[in-house]
């Protein structure tokens, strides 16, 4: 499988007025075509910036970003977006609201093609019937919904998301993420998920990139070895456990935190990923951030970060 997003020794630092900020310090990350990779880490350590960066909003200072083999200097139409805040155009229907990437990216495109690339998008999410609606007659996560196909509509091959969920109630957050999961079933497109939720990562992702503080750089990526068409269900079994486990303390490594972890994983759950856990301050002293050198779902990556899967 070739990589659909490559980065490479990403550095940035934004210019503020009390100097630099470095943000992303040596970031690697490589993303194959069609695959799901889920973005955590503490907050403030660069994620959003990881966005603009993959989106060609920005440039970093050092390294480079490619997609589809080509560098990425600019905005491409190959890529969609979707953001926490759907700002749909209240003024618009959400048909009208969904179509509008076509409009840009394909103006020649006949108006009954969009709107049956439209409806077929908004029936797969189960807005079928809100086509006329302005965006405040419906709900917060019928907004998001629409916002998603609107990313979709003109087939990107990168679906790029910053915490899409994030503003929503838990019910409907994990309704979302089935749909997620079917209209990635369906389109097959590669994503990158910024979120700030363990549990959402391990149940969308096929791996999970965890960065460390800022400025960041990959600290551990975990490969999700759980199946595609996976239930909500799935996130009560002892595998998923043992992956939150692991991510857990990941994020307590990242954040700096010395404190020994609440539960140690092995006292909670059999398995070889918690078997593997550490405190950050014994992590640090076996050598890594990922520390546990000898934990059985790890190894250390060409990168620097961390490997592991969970089994
Ligand atoms: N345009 C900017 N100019 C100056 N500083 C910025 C700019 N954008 C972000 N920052 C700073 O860079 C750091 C990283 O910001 P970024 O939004 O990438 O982090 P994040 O991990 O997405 O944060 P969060 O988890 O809180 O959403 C923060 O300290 C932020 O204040």
């Amino acid at each position: 499988m070739t990589d659909l997003i490559a980065i490479s020794g990403v550095r940035h630092a934004y210019r503020t007025k009390a100097g630099p900020l470095p943000v992303l310090d040596g970031l690697e990350l490589s993303v194959p075509e069609g695959r799901f990779c889920a973005v955590v880490g503490p907050s403030g350590c660069g994620k959003s910036t990881l966005t603009r960066l993959i989106a060609g909003l920005m440039k970093p200072d050092q390294g480079e970003v490619r997609l589809e083999g080509r560098r990425v200097t600019s905005p491409r139409r190959t890529v969609g977006m979707a953001f926490q805040n759907p700002v749909l155009l209240e003024w618009r229907s959400i048909l009208d609201n969904v179509i509008l990437p076509l409009e840009i990216v394909a103006p020649r495109m006949p108006r009954a093609e969009r709107v049956a690339r439209a409806e077929e998008l908004l029936d797969m999410v189960g807005l079928a019937g809100f086509e006329g609606k302005r965006p405040s007659e419906l709900s917060g996560g019928m907004r998001q919904r629409a916002s998603l196909c609107r990313a979709l509509v003109h087939r990107p091959s990168v679906l790029i998301m910053d915490e899409p969920f994030g503003a929503l109630d838990n019910f409907t957050r994990e309704d979302l993420w089935q749909t997620m999961r079917d209209l990635r079933a369906r389109e097959r497109f590669t994503c990158v998920l910024i979120t700030h939720d363990l549990r959402e990562s391990v149940f969308l992702g096929d791996q999970v990139v965890v960065l460390s503080g800022r400025p960041a750089r990959t600290q551990y990526v975990l490969d999700v070895d759980l199946p595609e068409d996976r239930t909500i269900d799935i996130l009560y079994d002892r595998r998923a456990g043992d992956m939150l486990h692991l991510l857990r303390d990941q994020i307590r490594i990242a954040q700096g935190r010395d404190d020994p972890p609440a539960h140690t994983g092995s006292d909670l759950l059999p398995g070889s990923a918690a078997q593997g856990l550490t405190t950050p301050g014994a992590a640090r002293d076996a050598g890594g951030p990922g520390g546990a050198p000898d934990g059985p779902a790890r190894k250390t990556a060409p990168d620097g970060a961390t490997r592991g899967a969970a089994r």
